[in-house]
Formats: structure tokens, C-alpha cells, sequence
């Protein structure tokens, strides 16, 4: 089954409501990260906060991602196909439904590259909610999924707070091991976005004080803001 302009409704999830979330997790507009997850009440450490199963999967072999993609997606029901083309997509900016026609591949591809979350070695998936949480270099949920159920479920990391941002890391820990200037060139390179996680833009904020000549009076501020968090 092919898809057409039709199929695409361009509102991309009411604020708040999400089909797949529980009461206590909304989907919020944010400010320079388009959306995100929030917590409406205090969840403790180890909770599940709401498991899905994917949108669609892919099982990688030497078939080029593009072809792998347009695979999995003519199979794919009208709905899967609208909640695909509503994802965030870092790799190519598009908003004009007739573009599709033209720059079909690299749309899909640059969704799949946005979006998409290893589920073994040789598989990886895009979901719908999931896709919606934002990295931070101190992540407060972590995903973890279940090849039996075939369900990727999203648990605190952390105690959270209501009205706390829900943040995964998009890398291996040992990444987040490493200098803010590596991380955020993982993070460029790989998902095409400079890393504004507060433990970025704290750390950042020190190597600039660091790295200039040192004027007087002028490092109160970062040394301040130094042992903030997410
Ligand atoms: C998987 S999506 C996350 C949800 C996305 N914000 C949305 O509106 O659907 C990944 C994209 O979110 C944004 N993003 C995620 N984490 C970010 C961060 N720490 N700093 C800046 N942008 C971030 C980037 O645009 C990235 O390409």
C-alpha cells in the first residue's frame, strides 16, 4: 500500500492528551525542543511509567535503510502511517504535504534517523510516545525492552516531581562519562541537534569561563550555576 498527502493530518498531538499515555504523563509544547513529556504527579524511582509497542520495526540486514524503511511502511496501516509522518524530524525540514512526492526516501529516512531506538543488534523500531522524550546528559527514566511482550516500557530512573520534564539519555553510558564537547559531537553527529540539557549548557558555560583571560569579579555567575541539574 502506497501513501498520499491525504493520509497526513499535520497537527501533531494535542497538548496534554496523548493516545498512548496515562493520566499522570502529558505531552507539553516546549519552548526550543518542540515537544515533550512532562509528569503531572511525583512518581518514585523504579516506576513504569507507561510501555508501547512499536510503530513500526525494521530487521537490518545489507538492504539499504531507505529501501528497509519503504518496506516496513507499505505494509503499514493509514494510522501507523499518519503517526509516523507527524514525528519529529532533526535531518529534513519539510512542511509542505506535496513535498513527499518528491523527497519521499529522505523524509522517511531522516524520521527513522530522528526517532528510531535499537531493539537488538540487528533490529531497531520508531514508537509513537516514546519518540517524544527528550536526551539529557542526566537522564531521569530509563527504557528498557521486553522481547517477550514485544513492549518497550519507559521506568524512573530517579524520583520525579510533578511538573518534572521526562528525560532519556540517547547513548551508552560510558558517553555520558565523557566531556560536554564529546557528548555534544556524539549528539551532532549521530541525531543532529547541539544538546541543551542543562549539564551541557552548565558545563559548556565553565570551559567558556575557563578557556578565557580572567577578568575580575566575572566568574561568580558560572561557578553558581555549577551544581545545577535537570
Ligand atoms: C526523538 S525526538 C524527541 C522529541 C521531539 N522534541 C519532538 O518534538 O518530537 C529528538 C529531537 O528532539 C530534540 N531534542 C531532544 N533532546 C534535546 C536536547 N537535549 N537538546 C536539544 N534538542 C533536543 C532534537 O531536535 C532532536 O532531534
Amino acid at each position: 500500500m502506497d501513501y498520499f498527502p491525504q493520509f497526513f493530518n499535520f497537527s501533531i498531538p494535542a497538548d496534554k492528551s496523548h493516545p498512548l499515555l496515562p493520566p499522570e504523563i502529558e505531552i507539553r509544547h516546549t519552548a526550543t525542543k518542540d515537544y515533550s513529556l512532562f509528569v503531572v504527579s511525583d512518581i518514585p524511582t523504579g516506576t513504569l511509567l507507561f510501555c508501547e509497542s512499536p510503530l513500526v520495526t525494521i530487521n537490518h540486514d545489507s538492504t539499504p535503510l531507505d529501501v528497509l524503511i519503504q518496506k516496513s511502511l507499505s505494509v503499514a496501516d493509514p494510522h501507523t502511517i499518519r503517526c509516523f509522518y507527524n514525528l519529529h524530524n532533526a535531518h529534513h525540514r519539510w512542511n509542505d504535504p506535496s513535498y513527499i512526492l518528491t523527497h519521499k526516501p529522505a523524509i522517511q529516512a531522516g524520521i527513522w534517523l530522528t526517532n528510531c531506538v535499537l531493539l537488538s543488534p540487528f533490529t531497531s523500531a520508531v514508537f509513537n510516545a516514546v519518540s517524544r522524550i527528550n536526551h539529557s546528559c542526566i537522564p531521569n527514566v530509563e527504557l528498557e525492552w521486553s522481547e517477550d511482550r514485544q513492549l518497550m516500557g519507559v521506568f524512573a530512573k530517579r524520583d520525579l516531581a510533578a511538573g518534572d520534564e521526562v528525560f532519556r539519555s540517547y547513548f551508552e553510558e560510558e558517553v555520558g562519562h565523557r566531556l560536554v564537547q564529546v557528548r555534544r559531537e556524539y549528539l551532532r553527529g549521530g541525531w543532529a541537534f547541539e544538546c541543551g540539557c542543562k549539564r551541557c549548557v552548565n558545563e559548556a558555560a565553565y570551559w567558556d569561563w575557563k578557556n578565557k583571560p580572567s577578568v575580575p569579579g566575572d566568574n561568580e555567575d558560572v561557578e553558581g550555576r555549577m551544581g545545577s541539574a535537570d
